[in-house]
């Protein structure tokens, strides 16, 4: 299965970077399908306006709706289509977790649009939720200037899903957050020198004792889980 991504942006050379290292080689062995779109060319005058001020007033501008409805009819159809998944990253979105990248790497085409300003006109999203599978998605509460550099994590954690991306796909199984580890997070890790700049890597490492090494990582995972997100304990 090959996995289809467009990017629709007023910044689409944000996204040439998905040409290098993993992603690029997903790219090269078919994997995925990458296309990234200047949301401009879909505007007719001189000055390729996308965006006006805010009906009701208030600070800074909105992207208007008329662009972003030409560039669906020209990027995706004008038939409705819930296999498509377009995304909207957003502050106010629902947060992205890896359950949600998980889900998102069995997709066949992802749309991601990337607001800038304010934020895009509502009746953009409320239109493309007539026609496709749409998700609003946050990263975190945080602000971003746009939705571009959004758009890159969720790819990053969405492709590295997709099966025959990762070399060693035993890796995935114990990483953070995967599917089967409970919410913990990862311990501590060291490679050689076993001692560098005065400090030495735990003994229970060096040891080759797998049962107490398994029993010093876990209790690692928990000490930094309680400590950084006690929220995970719940
Ligand atoms: N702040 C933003 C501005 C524009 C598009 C996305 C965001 C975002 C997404 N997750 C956190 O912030």
């Amino acid at each position: 299965m090959t996995m289809r991504l467009d990017y629709l942006s007023i910044f689409p050379g944000y996204f040439d970077v998905l040409d290098i290292s993993l992603l690029g080689k997903a790219v090269d062995n078919g994997l995925v399908e990458v296309h990234a779109h200047d949301l401009r060319d879909w505007t007719h005058d001189r000055h390729r306006t996308v965006d006006d001020t805010p009906c009701g007033g208030g600070a800074g501008m909105v992207m208007k709706p008329d662009p972003w409805g030409e560039a669906f009819d020209g990027i995706i159809g004008i038939e409705p289509d819930p296999s498509v998944h377009v995304i909207f990253p957003t502050p106010s979105g629902i947060p992205f977790t890896q359950s949600a990248a998980q889900e998102l790497s069995t997709v066949e085409r992802v749309v991601f649009c990337c607001g800038r300003y304010e934020g895009i006109d509502h009746r953009v999203i409320d239109y493309a939720r007539t026609m496709w599978t749409v998700h609003e998605l946050s990263l975190g509460d945080y602000v971003l200037n746009g939705g571009e550099v959004a758009a890159l994590a969720i790819t990053e954690a969405v492709v590295r899903l997709i099966p025959g991306f990762m070399g060693n796909p035993e890796s995935l199984a114990e990483e953070s957050f995967s599917p089967g580890q409970e919410r913990l997070l990862e311990y501590p890790l060291f490679t050689r020198p076993v001692s560098w700049r005065g400090m030495d890597v735990p003994e229970v490492l060096m040891s080759g004792h797998h049962g107490r090494i398994a029993e010093w990582r876990r209790e690692e995972s928990l000490l930094l889980t309680r400590d950084r997100r006690p929220d995970l304990t719940d």
